[in-house]
């Protein structure tokens, strides 16, 4: 059994792994923290949870008393919170998958200012593996520190990777546009979240400076070979759970959807969890799951090529992925406890 500490249990993020890490056969759960409700029963915060365990949260500073019980730490912390916990367990050689941000973005000073926030584990930075399986598989199993990717992310990267790999696209025009439901913003108290802000309305935020941009930006770059700058504009969107995102691209030469639809399906024909369709993307049709849908069209009227994606930014956008990549650390079936369609409605 792979051991597991979950740092920020009680967050969306948090709950959402200890659901798969409960039900899954080879990860047994030795510890939970939280940071407003240690010494509770975890079955009091989410009463979901009566009468199926017993887990009590401990504190952040407990977890010194109790890491050398486990294999591995999930840390789902409010970005700039994970410093100290990170450091301390990778110095005892337990590994840590961070689902926060904070071992994303490659470059300290474009993490600093995109985040406001000092980075105070930078010599972890260069160890850590953005952990997105689809790109980097290899460099996952053999790793002790992933930075499991933002939910935006996620959504745009699976959408975009093969079309960039193919050179399709002119990538001085990639536009894309996000809608997430309301439990992206996490559990904690904020104004705009409130029913009555949020609920029969829908927001354009963070328009030119969300702290996606430059985590995509990297990533696309990476892929690419070259700088690429990106319009990334998110959008909330009064539902608990999803991210449909979609891209507008300049094909870079006359191809057809058929063809273009197939360098997609040989693209992620082993991929177990990005699905390539032929209809259009719904969030609904992958919620509950780690399934990222992908759909495409061209318009060739103003040729362009339009990508649809959709994920459930709390599952294949946070935990189900962070899942997949212990599973990948740990050397066991990458689907492990992940092999679940969404539940609709
Ligand atoms: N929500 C989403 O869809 C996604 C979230 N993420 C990332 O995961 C992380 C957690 O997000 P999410 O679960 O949504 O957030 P929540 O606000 O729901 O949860 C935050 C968690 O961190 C704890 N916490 C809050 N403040 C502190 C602090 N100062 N020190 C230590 N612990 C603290 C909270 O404890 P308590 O409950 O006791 O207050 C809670 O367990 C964030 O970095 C987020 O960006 C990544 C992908 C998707
Ligand atoms: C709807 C909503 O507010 N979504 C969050 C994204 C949450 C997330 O996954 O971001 P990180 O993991 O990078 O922190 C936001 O826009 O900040």
């Amino acid at each position: 059994m792979i051991k597991v500490g979950i740092i920020g249990a009680t967050g969306y993020a948090g709950q959402s792994l200890f659901y798969l890490l409960h039900i899954h056969s080879k990860a047994c759960i030795e510890f939970i923290t939280s940071h407003n409700y240690a010494d509770m029963d975890y079955s009091d915060v989410y009463k979901n949870y009566k009468g199926f365990i017993s887990d009590v949260c401990i504190k952040e500073d407990d977890v010194k008393y109790k890491i050398n019980s486990v294999d591995v730490i999930f840390t789902a912390l409010p970005h700039g919170k994970s410093f100290d916990i990170v450091k301390f367990a990778l110095e005892k050689n337990v590994k840590v998958i961070d689902i926060g941000s904070d071992f994303r973005i490659k470059d300290v000073l474009t993490y600093e200012k995109w985040y406001k926030v000092k980075h105070e584990a930078q010599k972890y930075l260069n160890e850590a593996i953005y952990g997105l399986p689809e790109i980097n598989r290899e460099k996952i199993k053999s790793s002790r520190i992933v930075a499991n990717p933002g939910c935006y992310p996620t959504s745009c990267l699976l959408a975009l990777m093969p079309a960039l790999k193919e050179d399709l696209i002119d990538k001085t025009s990639i536009i894309i546009d996000s809608k997430s439901g309301v439990s992206g913003a996490g559990r904690a108290a904020n104004i705009g979240t409130l029913f009555c802000e949020c609920s029969e309305s829908i927001k354009a935020y963070g328009v030119c400076e969300h702290r996606h941009i430059p985590e995509i930006e990297q990533e696309l770059s990476n892929i690419s070979g070259e700088e690429i700058n990106i319009i990334f504009t998110p959008h909330l969107v009064p539902m608990i759970r999803g991210i449909l995102s979609v891209c507008y691209l300049r094909l870079k030469k006359d191809i057809d959807e058929e063809m273009i639809y197939k360098i997609y399906k040989s693209y992620y024909s082993n991929e177990p969890f990005v699905r390539v369709v032929p209809y259009l993307p719904e969030t609904r049709y992958v919620k509950g799951s780690n399934i990222c849908d992908i759909s495409l069209r061209v318009d060739k009227r103003t040729g362009s090529l339009i990508i649809i994606s959709a994920i459930d930014n709390l599952i294949k956008g946070a935990a189900g992925q962070a899942v997949q990549n212990m599973n990948l650390m740990f050397g066991i079936d990458e689907a492990s406890g992940l092999k679940f369609p969404s539940m609709i409605p």
